[in-house]
């Protein structure tokens, strides 16, 4: 008698690293990175999908430099709006048409530094999702709202309002975990407590999709060669997004290598 496959096969799920610029590059430091990461991260493990988010004024530049590899280009940020006088937006139809891959949307330092709201951060998510534009929406907790008890509460509200907006989209977002104490401080979360509000965030996505089980959770903050082995492999913990370590060329390489040995053996 053949044996009944199990009802829920374990996800064969890829890891993804984004690094994230923020405002740091220029033309000739962004080639020499992109080269030196580019030659270590050749004959990488092709289930580990690796990309950078770049200053807007250097789509163009990057998007050369990254041709050829499988790296993929992406923005920090998108306007909510379609496009009109809105003055210093950049709009998803132009990262689109410069060759974005993805744009992060509500990183922690637009809601803090630009008043962004979980609203705002949705319609953006919507506008990228309808330019084909993958939307990296990161959400997190300030060490206040931690040590308040309030994880769970504040990360499964942002996430609630993208979830309610995209509507049926919901399985093509990409999601980052990022505490706010862990970004730029040095100090990440312990691989435990990233994974179990990963894991919350995956039961919020399931409710919503029957994509959860696949789609790329990453975890961001302070993540580095030393303790991304253990992130990555955790169940929940798809891959990450990478501040300061994405400006170090053999950092950045170390942790696409790193999520490489987190994959079951092909
Ligand atoms: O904000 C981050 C990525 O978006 C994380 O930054 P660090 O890796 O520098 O902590």
């Amino acid at each position: 008698m053949a044996t009944a496959a199990p009802s829920t096969p374990a996800a064969p799920r890829r890891k993804c690293l984004l690094g994230n610029w923020k405002m740091n590059a220029s033309l000739d430091g962004n080639a020499a990175l992109l080269a030196a990461v580019g030659q270590s991260l050749a004959g990488l493990d092709q289930r580990v999908q690796w990309g950078v988010a770049v200053p807007a004024p250097y789509l163009a530049q990057v998007r050369g430099l990254l041709d050829g590899t499988p790296g993929w280009l992406g923005a920090q940020d998108c306007s909510a709006h379609e496009a009109g006088a809105y003055t210093g937006e950049t709009s998803a139809a132009m990262l689109r048409e410069f060759g974005c891959r993805f744009t992060l949307v509500g990183h922690s330092e637009r809601r803090s530094l630009h008043g962004e709201t979980s609203a705002t951060v949705a319609i953006k998510a919507r506008q990228a999702l309808a330019l084909g534009l993958t939307p990296v929406v990161c959400v997190g907790e300030t060490l206040a709202e931690r040590e308040a008890g309030q994880t769970f509460d504040v990360v499964k509200k942002q996430l609630s309002v993208v979830i309610h907006e995209v509507g049926h989209c919901v399985g093509e977002l990409i999601v980052a975990y990022e505490p706010v104490w862990a970004i730029g401080t040095g100090l990440a979360a312990t691989a435990q407590q990233a994974q179990e509000v990963h894991a919350a965030l995956r039961a919020q996505l399931a409710v919503a999709t029957p994509r959860a089980a696949q789609m790329l959770l990453l975890y961001g903050g302070s993540m580095k060669p030393s303790n991304a082995a253990e992130l990555l492999s955790q169940p929940d913990i798809d891959g990450g997004l990478i501040g300061g370590a994405s400006l170090v060329a053999p950092d950045f390489a170390a942790l696409c290598q790193a999520a490489a040995s987190a994959l079951a053996p092909q």
